[in-house]
């Protein structure tokens, strides 16, 4: 295992020790949220936990979780207990940018049910200021996508149509996603409102305001971030 990667394992264990025995865990996407899945499989194969309920914000989320043995149910309007995510960007505030793994719009209409968002992540994912690392993913139709990425070039210039291949990238639900460049000053909360007040956008990889606390693995520890 790399560095990198020994030390996103590091930062789940942490905010998998948060979860409680019956909780319902939204289950988050990624490279980093796969060691958290991992790590609720074990525990209750070893009956450190018992009557745990996942519900997972992607196909590869519900895939992992059923070969791990954590039982899972689909979202319904129930509060989560906890839901443990990873993210790209994490400002000071503990405001995100998450979907550079394309599961954006399931884990945003997930997390938003659950009592406690906890983000877990080694330290290349802190920022001063969001849009400094990473693009922004914003997910779109594919039915018209060239008129709604003509809209939103109109005040993201510079973005793309993400296509790794000779095909768009597709979501799990059958949207392209345009990955915009975040300009050097603006206000997240009116962005994230004029964005999704353009025609042809599902949602935005922003999360305001939503993440309570944030495990950040270094090599010198794991920092414990809350919201300010
Ligand atoms: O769509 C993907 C999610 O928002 C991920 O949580 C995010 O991209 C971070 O993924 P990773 O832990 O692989 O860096």
């Amino acid at each position: 295992m790399s560095d990198l990667e020994a030390l996103k394992k590091e930062a789940a264990l942490k905010a998998v020790a948060l979860v409680r025995s019956g909780d319902r865990v939204g289950l988050g996407t990624g490279s980093t949220a796969k060691y958290a899945i991992e790590e609720l499989g074990r525990k209750l194969a070893a009956g450190e936990l018992t009557g745990i309920v996942g519900v997972s914000t992607s196909e590869a989320s519900e895939q992992l979780a059923r070969q791990v043995g954590v039982p899972t149910e689909p979202l319904d309007p129930r509060p989560l207990d906890i839901a443990i995510d990873g993210a790209d960007e994490i400002a000071p505030n503990l405001d995100l940018v998450k979907g550079l793994g394309g599961a954006l719009v399931r884990e945003k209409v997930t997390e938003v049910q659950a009592r406690r968002l906890i983000i877990i992540a080694d330290h290349t994912k802190l920022v001063g200021q969001l849009g400094e690392k990473a693009p922004l993913p914003i997910e779109i139709l594919k039915f018209g996508f060239l008129s709604t990425i003509d809209r939103l070039r109109a005040f993201l210039p510079g973005g793309q149509l993400r296509q790794p291949a000779a095909q768009p990238y597709v979501t799990d639900n059958g949207n392209y996603i345009y990955d915009a460049r975040l300009p050097e000053t603006f206000d997240p909360a009116e962005l994230e409102r004029r964005i999704k007040g353009t025609l042809g956008v599902v949602d935005t990889g922003l999360f305001l305001g939503m993440a309570e606390r944030a495990f950040v693995a270094a090599p010198d520890g794991v920092q414990e971030l809350t919201r300010s």
